[in-house]
């Protein structure tokens, strides 16, 4: 099977979240009846809202031993530990109260109200991600990265004619000027993305099928980020038909 990139339309964002998860949990039996543990890396927004709480309502969870599943995130905002903007705020109800995963497993970025500032906050998540990775890697080789996708293309929060798009030399970075509030957040980079083994981005919506034509008809990735994700094996878009309005029909692997 080749690593080209593959597009499953779904009829809307139920079921787009339902065969999601579905696949995740299928998937990562998978990974673990191969190896010890499995690393994931996940998103904020629709990410949590729509796949990752699939997964926490999914009866099928209870065949995943979460024992051997750590948690690891993309981005973050740069707001308290509590605060609503928090990527892990949304996650806990959507996803960690229904699965039994150790808190040690779980690896929160720092936040804007513990004890590093921003720059330490990025270097330390540097280090946690190292001390997971294979022996010469920055990070561990994620599993499964699960991506969502901003109306202007962003991912993680990789923003359009940013600066971040293009550091090849650190994981974790800071943004301070993000477009879209919170202004101060952290971001893996694209090395850490692109080290994974799978790579799902998940749209849904007519606000992200012009983004979505453009990364997959080749748009630079300055003013597309999305269009510069690939996993090591697999790069899969799950989309809501609204979503995939513009994605050219030979890309298209499945429709509902
Ligand atoms: O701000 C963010 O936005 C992206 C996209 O969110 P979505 O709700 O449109 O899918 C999200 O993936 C990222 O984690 C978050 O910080």
């Amino acid at each position: 099977m080749t690593n080209e990139r593959r597009v499953l339309v779904h009829p809307d964002k139920q079921a787009l979240g339902a065969s999601v998860a579905a696949r995740f949990i299928t998937k990562i039996i998978d990974v673990l009846d191969e190896q010890e543990r499995a690393d994931i890396a996940i998103s904020g927004g629709s990410v949590s809202s729509l796949v990752l709480a699939a997964i926490g309502q999914s009866p099928a969870r209870e065949s995943v031993d979460w024992s051997k599943v750590h948690v690891w995130w993309v981005d973050e905002r740069w707001v308290p530990s509590d605060d609503a903007d928090r990527n892990t705020t949304g996650t806990q109800t959507d996803f960690f109260d229904h699965v039994d995963i150790p808190a040690a497993n779980i690896h929160p970025m720092p936040a804007s109200d513990g004890p590093l500032d921003i720059e330490a906050a990025a270097t330390q998540y540097e280090r946690e991600l190292q001390e997971a990775a294979p022996e010469g890697a920055v990070a561990p080789r994620f599993d499964i990265t699960l991506l969502g996708v901003g109306p202007d293309g962003h991912t993680a929060s990789l923003f359009p004619e940013f600066p971040q798009l293009t550091v090849t030399d650190r994981a974790v970075v800071s943004v301070d000027d993000s477009p879209k509030p919170p202004p101060q957040r952290l971001t893996v980079t694209f090395p850490v993305v692109n080290a994974s083994q799978r790579v799902w981005v998940i749209l849904s919506g007519a606000e992200k099928a012009s983004v979505l034509g453009l990364a997959l008809a080749g748009a630079s990735v300055d003013d597309v980020p999305v269009g510069g994700v690939q996993g090591r094996k697999r790069t899969v878009f799950f989309v809501d038909q609204d979503a995939a309005r513009d994605v050219p029909e030979n890309l298209i692997a499945s429709t509902y």
